[in-house]
């Protein structure tokens, strides 16, 4: 089959991460429901790699884990008023089972506060019980009326993440937010990804919290993309749920809670911001296939490089590495090009000369070098090399990052960046709703926020507001957003 023409990431980036979903088998885009996608094997085995790394952080920070129902009945939906605010238009409803129409309608959960608080009612009762910690990975549904896109923006978000926890007190629940941004922290290292973490505007928070944060990484063509949410509830929901529990002292209080949440956006952010123009290049810790290995024989040399290829597969996988033999019978040139496509770190090549002086030619996908290896060495040669595959996708995505966030004084800078090439621009701002939303609208970009922890998002002495010219409290982010 001829060389097809590929979309270039370093050109139409949005075009080829489009094509990647299908040509890389991450999942299969034609299924007649706008906005839901099947995950295929290739796409689902990276996913579960990334998933393996949340339950053993949930694991190792005494988090639960539980599976509610996905249907919900429309008076639980309707207890907390922000949060009906800010979802009614986003929910999927069912109205009949079978001939007849339902007494109460149910929604499918777009996430799980309305679902779960009603039982968070019944399980806390005392002091004891807290801090209640639970999660759960599951499909939720959210009607985007926006441009749907695989992974970044779906109707079914079928690997929705959402941790729910209930505090004695509202410094408990910070504590609990410190911890949610330890365990994305990690998760964002394993991952390769840099990322920042802005505090939401009022005006942008998570509907019926307290505050928001939103880590956001930054995409190739300079969009930023929401991995992940961290939620401060306080009392809202506690109030909205009844949810109460004993003191020791014997009275009542009602809980103060957090909510933290992900999705297989995590996967796209790996997806995008790692590739290049020949396809995908994974992280080793979420490789599927971390070394595949393809024999090159030669006509008329006796050497058996199968055999050999399978002798060091057999090395490396009791080394503890996934790896694959590629043994078909079509030619080494369209082998690479199809594990270059799906982004496996390594490959380890042998050819008959390769059998004779006991060597092997390891490549690598990030770097794309070759170089020659001791048989003998090879399972440590191989592990050395994916840690610094590893390492050099996080740096290379760090520098991306930080070259694309610029601190402007005026809003003309501010404008230019996002004529140029896009980014997160950072400019005083007084704190007053009216000049968020104003500089949003001149700049036709969203306000992450302001830097978090709190002590970064203070503006630098004697700034003035860009818009109304009073004295800057704080450092604001703009960018253009998924
Ligand atoms: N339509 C969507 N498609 C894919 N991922 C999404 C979509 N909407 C949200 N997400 C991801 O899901 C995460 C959590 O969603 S959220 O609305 O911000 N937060 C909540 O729902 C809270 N209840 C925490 S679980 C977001 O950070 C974002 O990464
Ligand atoms: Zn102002």
């Amino acid at each position: 089959m001829g060389k097809v023409e590929r979309k270039k990431w370093s050109e139409e980036f949005s075009e080829w991460y489009n094509e990647l979903i299908e040509t890389a088998g991450i999942q299969d885009k034609r299924y007649p429901v706008k906005g839901m996608n099947i995950w295929l094997p290739y796409g689902l085995k990276i996913m579960r790699n990334i998933e393996r790394f949340i339950h053993s952080e949930m694991e190792r920070t005494g988090h639960d884990e539980v599976l509610f129902p996905a249907l919900i009945p429309e008076t639980e939906f309707q207890k907390e008023a922000e949060h009906i605010a800010g979802f009614e238009g986003e929910v999927f409803w069912v109205t009949h089972a079978g001939h007849d129409p339902l007494d109460v309608r149910l929604i499918l959960r777009p996430t799980s506060e309305t679902a779960m608080y009603s039982m968070f009612s019944l399980w806390i009762r005392s002091h004891a019980d807290l801090p209640f910690k639970i999660y759960q990975i599951v499909n939720v549904y959210r009607y985007e009326t926006k441009h749907t896109r695989p992974l970044i923006r779906v109707r079914e978000i079928s690997r929705f993440f959402e941790s729910h926890t209930a505090h004695d007190s509202f410094e408990d629940a910070e504590r609990q937010i410190k911890e949610d941004l330890e365990i994305f922290d990690r998760l964002a290292r394993f991952l390769a990804l840099p990322y920042i973490v802005s505090k939401r505007p009022d005006w942008d928070k998570f509907p019926g919290a307290y505050y928001s944060l939103g880590a956001e990484v930054m995409m190739p063509d300079g969009r930023t993309l929401q991995i992940g949410t961290m939620h401060n509830y306080r009392q809202n929901f506690a109030k909205a749920y009844n949810i109460q529990y004993e003191t020791e002292s014997g009275d009542h209080e009602y809980v103060h809670q957090t909510t933290f949440g992900m999705s297989e956006r995590l996967l796209a952010a790996v997806i995008a911001i790692h590739g290049d123009d020949r396809g995908m290049v994974l992280p080793p810790t979420v490789a599927p296939i971390q070394v595949v290995i393809v024999p090159i024989p030669k006509k008329d040399a006796e050497a058996d490089v199968f055999a050999y290829a399978r002798e060091i597969a057999e090395e490396l996988r009791t080394g503890g590495l996934r790896v694959h033999v590629d043994e078909r019978d079509i030619r080494p040139g369209r082998k690479f090009y199809d594990w270059e496509l799906k982004g496996v770190p390594l490959r380890v090549e042998v050819g008959p000369r390769d059998v004779a002086g006991r060597k092997a030619v390891i490549a690598r996908r990030d770097t794309l070098e070759k170089v020659t290896v001791e048989r003998d060495t090879i399972v440590d040669e191989v592990r050395k090399t994916l840690d610094a595959i590893h390492e050099n996708l996080y740096v290379r995505a760090r520098e991306f990052l930080e070259s694309h966030i610029k601190r402007v004084e005026t809003i003309e800078e501010a404008k230019a960046v996002f004529e140029d090439r896009r980014g997160i621009v950072e400019i005083a701002w007084c704190g007053e709703e009216s000049c968020g939303l104003e500089m949003e609208e001149i700049l036709d970009a969203k306000m992450l926020g302001t830097p978090y922890p709190e002590e970064k998002a203070k503006a630098p002495e004697g700034k003035k507001c860009p818009v109304c010219g009073r004295e800057a409290k704080f450092v604001a982010r703009f960018a253009r957003t998924y």
